[in-house]
């Protein structure tokens, strides 16, 4: 069976940058100044992560990440090449994870992870962590108690299946058919998009870090998940074929989770993925995983 291939951590190269805490407290500072002058102030009522009391109108979670010294980042470790936890280092892996460590260098403060499940990231985020990182989709039920960061990438629902039998699940009606079993795990996006669009379909659900091996064994026909994982796996696994990655089922993009309603924090997290992305390090982090094979 081919096991996925992950790649170390990436040697990053060192951007000049605004960075230390000294810089962020300014930055800070300053983003307090324009952007409660310039937006409306959290609301009272914004619930805030961490673990942490309610924000007041100018308190921001940036200000108690700086004090502690740390950022909490919530990661379910599971969802390679994003974010997986490697069982004999006890250390995580991967795009996102590597972006998290990035931003806390930038913040200048030590990480303390918190491992979840797409069943409990919610919950665990609102109460434990500062952000939640790891290919997690936009969608406006999460919207509705957490702010996500600007998006980092556009993804949309895509079929993988066995290579032979790809003409078999190209379409959502053939897909909902109670003679079709579709994997995924339990708890994220994929479970709600199939939940949704088969609801004839014989759905099941697996632990993700195996969810493959499964479709290649024959347990289960198919997975509709993220055309990136799609693409991924295609290029990771020689029997399995992703099916028309350029049509997908649906639009979302890939974000990270922040406090609702701090918007110091997120213009904060904002404009360091604006850097990010814009002065090589984004690029630098994802091509030892995606690189030129894999054509996003
Ligand atoms: O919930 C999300 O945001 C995800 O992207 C997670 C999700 C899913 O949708 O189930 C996506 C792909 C992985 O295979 C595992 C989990």
């Amino acid at each position: 069976m081919p096991q996925p291939h992950h790649p170390g951590t990436a040697e990053k190269a060192k951007v000049p940058r605004v960075s230390g805490r000294g810089g962020a407290l300014w930055t800070t500072a300053g983003l307090l100044t324009l952007v409660l002058g310039a937006c409306s102030p959290a609301g009272s009522d914004a619930q805030q992560a961490g673990g942490q009391e309610p924000a007041g109108e100018s308190e921001s979670l940036l200000d108690e990440v700086l004090d502690r010294g740390s950022l909490t980042v919530c990661t379910t470790g599971d969802y390679p090449p994003f974010t997986e936890l490697d069982e004999d280092t006890g250390e995580f892996t991967g795009i996102d994870v590597d972006m998290a460590r990035d931003l806390a260098e930038n913040l200048a403060v030590e990480i303390d992870w918190v491992q979840t499940s797409w069943d409990d990231l919610m919950e665990d985020y609102l109460a434990d962590c500062d952000i939640a990182v790891g290919g997690i989709s936009i969608n406006t039920a999460r919207s509705e108690q957490v702010f996500f960061s600007e998006p980092l990438m556009e993804d949309g629902k895509t079929p993988i299946t066995r290579c032979e039998d790809v003409d078999d699940y190209r379409t959502i009606e053939q897909i909902n058919d109670p003679d079709v079993t579709s994997i995924m795990p339990s708890g994220g996006t994929n479970e709600v998009f199939a939940q949704e669009h088969y609801p004839e379909g014989n759905l099941i659900t697996h632990d993700n870090l195996t969810i493959f091996d499964q479709i290649v064994e024959g347990e289960a026909d198919v997975m509709t998940t993220d055309r990136s994982e799609v693409l991924w796996i295609d290029h990771e696994y020689d029997e399995l074929c992703a099916v028309n990655p350029d049509e997908p089922f649906d639009y979302f993009e890939k974000a990270y989770m922040l406090p609702r309603g701090d918007m110091v924090m997120k213009h904060y997290v904002d404009q360091w993925l604006t850097m990010t992305l814009n002065d090589g390090t984004y690029e630098e982090i994802t091509e030892p995983w995606f690189g030129d094979d894999v054509d996003l």
